[in-house]
């Protein structure tokens, strides 16, 4: 027995990167990305994601080179995902509400070779670039224009993300990572709570957050996916390369609207969306009069930030089937959610909503997670009082924190925990409560 193990057939990196090829095998025919009247298929998808990938080698985007894009909900945004790690490189999502100078410190501590930048956003990253010291080469700027928006700024670019596509090759083949562990995405933290930091996720963790997500949603095959949650935060979710999995449709949606979203649930007949408890508070305020009702079954997943339970109980109440989760850029998705349980269906209304409101149990990939006291370092009481920091261990956890050893370490400890900064309790029952 002990002289087996793995072998040339077995050995195979984990990366999020094949399920393209395979759901463009499967669902070839089926709409992959939506946005107004354009519908791609998932051949044309795995075309395009092809093609970016070969283009950008050809413009000397080579192995760890980063890459950003600043982008809301469009379908360039969605082929980057693949696209751009494709070509060896790695995928920086940047927020586009960011003001032009932490955008300037993101690119340039990003040390950024390209950014592909939405037209509408272009006067931002011209701002931000104007702010680069003399001595810093700025990254080669390639503008995504708009057919759907009217008024555009006038941009004298010779080469767009469409006819940057044209140039790459639609059989290109895709550069494998060397290990499942070489970098695919880096992310910056919005710098709430601190300086931005820019985390680094592995193929491989990608790979496990992008299957678990899909695990502990529940989310079946050919979903219809309404982008409310932007792909630029923590790259939606994992849901980016999770509908790839399933051979979904992802409904990109540039704003997100009260009336536009309820008008794309309608007409798409959406199965799913994502959003922080905000989007869940403007949904459930939306006043009747311009309310659509659901087509069907409508599931919810919210996370980002405590929702209170009175949200959770009013979106509810429009027909939503909410499920509430917990995760952070540095672990690309969620870790933890509130898995819930068929005799809590049968409580009233608002214990089901204080129930729900709970952050939950690690999710099924994760591999253990705990609430610690900060000095004795050991677990806090299961009785939903005593504090304690939320502690995670788990394939998704980042690499680190890019240029900042510190940082890293004083987030991933020799105990072997990632310290989230998040402090909770432990309710009797296992499940885990933020509290601030
Ligand atoms: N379900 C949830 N309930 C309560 N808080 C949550 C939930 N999900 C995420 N959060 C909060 O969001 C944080 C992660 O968000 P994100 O990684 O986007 O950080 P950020 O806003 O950039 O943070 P930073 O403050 O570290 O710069 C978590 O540490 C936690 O505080």
């Amino acid at each position: 027995m002990d002289k087996l193990g793995s072998n040339p057939a077995n050995r195979c990196l984990l990366t999020p990167l094949g399920f393209l090829e395979r759901t463009a095998t499967v669902y070839g025919d089926c709409p992959s990305v939506v946005y107004h009247s354009t519908v791609y298929t998932w051949a044309e998808t795995q075309c395009r994601c092809l093609r970016l990938a070969s283009a950008l080698c050809s413009l000397g985007i080579s192995r760890l080179d980063v890459v950003s894009v600043l982008a809301p909900n469009i379908p360039a945004m969605y082929e980057m995902h693949f696209g751009v790690p494709m070509s060896g490189a790695v995928l920086n999502t940047i927020n586009i509400r960011l003001d032009a100078r932490t955008i300037s410190v993101l690119l340039r501590h990003s040390g950024s070779k390209v950014v592909f930048c939405d037209i509408l956003s272009l006067p931002l990253l011209h701002d931000a670039i104007s702010l680069f010291p003399s001595c810093h080469n700025p990254p080669q700027v390639i503008p995504i224009e708009d057919p759907y928006e009217p008024n555009t700024p006038t941009h004298s670019y010779s080469l767009t993300y469409e006819k940057l596509l044209e140039m790459g090759d639609p059989d290109f083949k895709w550069i494998r990572p060397e290990s499942e562990w070489d970098p695919m995405i880096l992310n910056y933290t919005s710098g709430t709570t601190s300086a931005p930091k820019g985390v680094v996720h592995c193929h491989r963790g990608i790979f496990i957050v992008t299957v678990d997500s899909l695990i502990d949603w529940c989310v079946p095959k050919q979903s219809i996916y309404l982008w409310t949650l932007p792909m630029f935060h923590t790259n939606g979710w994992s849901f980016t390369w999770g509908m790839a999995v399933m051979g979904g449709t992802n409904i990109c949606l540039r704003r997100v609207e009260a009336v536009a979203v309820f008008d794309a649930i309608n007409k798409h007949k959406v199965t799913h969306l994502c959003g922080a408890p905000v989007v869940l508070n403007m949904l459930s305020n939306t006043p009747e009069s311009v309310r659509k009702p659901l087509p069907g079954p409508v599931h919810v997943l919210t996370a980002g930030a405590p929702p209170p339970a009175a949200v959770l109980h009013r979106t509810e109440a429009l027909g939503f089937t909410v499920s509430h989760g917990y995760g952070l850029t540095e672990t690309a998705g969620l870790t933890i959610s509130c898995a819930w349980k068929g005799q809590w269906n049968k409580l009233p209304a608002s214990e089901r909503a204080r129930l729900k409101s709970r952050q939950g149990v690690r999710t099924p990939l994760m591999t253990t997670i705990d609430v610690i006291d900060g000095t004795t370092g050991q677990s806090v009481k299961r009785d939903g009082q005593t504090m304690g920091e939320i502690v995670l261990q788990g394939g998704c956890v980042m690499l680190g924190y890019l240029k900042d050893e510190k940082a890293t370490k004083a987030a991933i400890r020799e105990d072997g925990w990632f310290y989230t900064g998040d402090i909770g309790v432990m309710h009797p029952d296992g499940y885990v409560e933020i509290k601030r």
